[in-house]
Formats: structure tokens, sequence, C-alpha cells
């Protein structure tokens, strides 16, 4: 049997007459399988296929939605044109022109430069000293990745810096998979995916995503919507599949039934 269950097929189906689907995406873990370093993500050759499809019809709108900033989201990802984006966990946004949508740029005030700057010298000296920790500089952030690190140093440094910015103000801390990051933004994929929503003027919405951060977007999910959760976890999802080697088979089954 495939990964679309008897459910999870009924509902697909139900989006054949929906005016306007939008299929919004998260890339890390969903779209791309996660690897050791964050440069070298990549979505998938099956389910890019898949998207672009969808991306190429007629009232079927396609959006990433990332902790990405967007810069990095389109390096990795090469997203169909026609795509919208979502970046930095819900603060950067970016439609084509055609949806004649606001973007929205970072643009840091000096109180939030500032505290960007104390976590970055904050977790530059963390990385220093423990080996295998990389960093990575987002336009409102620093995160500090501990995928390739042994897993008591991981924690060690987790735990270092968890206690060294919790006294910043303006900055929050996020915790992902592998990862921490210090924001000097404050915002949520459901944000995002709520203004994703209005400029596609969707009236169906389907998200898959497989991190903590994307259940602020199954949260604002509306009935007849389509929440998927991307492998294991507690979630708000309706649906769950295995892993993104799963996704296409979802795509697929979701660009048919919209080509019907
Ligand atoms: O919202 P997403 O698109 O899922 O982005 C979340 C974070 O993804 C990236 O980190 C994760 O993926 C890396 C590459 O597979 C992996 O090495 C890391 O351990 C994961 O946490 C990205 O680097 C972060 O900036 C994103 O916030």
């Amino acid at each position: 049997m495939g990964p679309i269950t008897p459910e999870l097929a009924d509902a697909i189906e139900s989006l054949i007459d929906t005016p306007v689907l939008l299929v919004a995406l998260d890339f890390d873990g969903t779209l791309a399988p996660l690897v050791d370093r964050p440069e070298d993500a990549r979505p998938l050759p099956a389910a890019a296929e898949a998207l672009a499809g969808l991306s190429a019809l007629e009232n079927t709108v396609t959006a990433l939605i990332s902790g990405r900033d967007l810069a990095s989201l389109r390096a990795v990802g090469s997203p169909p044109e026609q795509t919208l984006l979502v970046g930095s966990h819900g603060t950067e946004r970016w439609a084509p022109e055609i949806f004649g949508a606001d973007d929205e740029h970072i643009d840091l005030s000096s109180a939030q430069s500032t505290a960007l700057a104390k976590a970055t010298g904050i977790l530059e000296a963390i990385s220093a000293a423990h080996p295998g920790t990389t960093l990575e500089y987002k336009p409102a952030a620093i995160v500090l990745h501990v995928r390739q690190a042994a897993t008591e140093v991981a924690t060690a440094a987790l735990h270092a810096a968890h206690g060294q910015l919790d006294d910043i103000e303006n900055l929050q801390a996020l915790d992902g998979k592998a990862v921490l990051e210090a924001s000097v933004l404050v915002g949520t994929k459901g944000d995002g995916l709520n203004w994703l929503r209005e400029v596609a003027d969707a009236t169906t919405v389907v998200f898959a995503g497989d991190d903590v951060t994307d259940e602020d977007a199954f949260a604002v999910l509306r009935p007849g919507d389509i929440g998927v959760k991307i492998g294991s976890g507690t979630t708000k999802a309706q649906f769950r599949l295995n892993g993104p080697g799963e996704l296409p088979a979802l795509l697929d089954s979701i660009l048919d039934m919209r080509s019907l």
C-alpha cells in the first residue's frame, strides 16, 4: 500500500472543485530530506517535479514557507517562478508581481541590530569551543547547528547557548531539529500562512511540514483544509506521512485531482 491512506485520498478528492487551491510546503525535512550541512539540502527530484506541475496549473497556487531566509531558500530550493515564498519563520515574504501583494523585507532597528550582534558574539564563542558545531548567519538571526557534533558536545553547546542568550533583550531563542536559532524578529509560520492564504485568495489550503515551528501553520488551518505532518512527533495536523520520501505521492495525487 502507498503512503496515501483512504482518509487522505478522500480529502484530496475534495480538492477537485475548490476555486483556488494553495499548496504551501515547508522546505527542510519536508520538500528536502535533512542533511548535515544546510547548504547541501535539495528538494527530492520527484517532489520538485510535482511542485513544478502544480505551479503551472490555473487556479492552483504554490508556496514555500521556511525558517530559512529568502536568499538561502531560493539558493537551495530553486522554486518554480510562480511560487510564493515566506522565509525567516514568517517574517520575510515575497510574491510574484501578478499577485499585487506588498513584499516584506527585513529592516532591523538599532536595538535589534545590537541584540543580533550580541547573540552572534556569544554563539561564535560557543561554536569555537564545541567541535563539530557550525553557525548559519541570517539577516535577522544567528543559528547554532549541532547535527555534526558528538551527542554530549551538542547537548553542552545548546545548554550553554540557552543560558547565555536568555538575558539578551529583543531576542527570541527558537529550538529546532539539531539547531538553536537566536532571532531578533518575532514571526510565526501561522502568520506566514495567513498572508499566503490572503494573497493567493485561496479557498482551500494544503500545508505540509515536519518541525515544531510548522505547528503554528497547522494551527491556522480551517475546516476543509488539509494539514500533513511529515515524520514523527505530536502534531495538530490531521494527516501524517513518514518522511520527505512520501511527499511526492501526496503532490502527485493533488496534481492528478487538479488536472481532471
Ligand atoms: O522551516 P524549514 O524550511 O524546515 O527550515 C528550518 C531550518 O532548516 C534548516 O535546518 C535544518 O535543515 C538542515 C539541512 O537539512 C539541517 O542540517 C539542520 O539540522 C536542520 O535543523 C536551516 O538551516 C535553518 O536555517 C532553518 O531554520
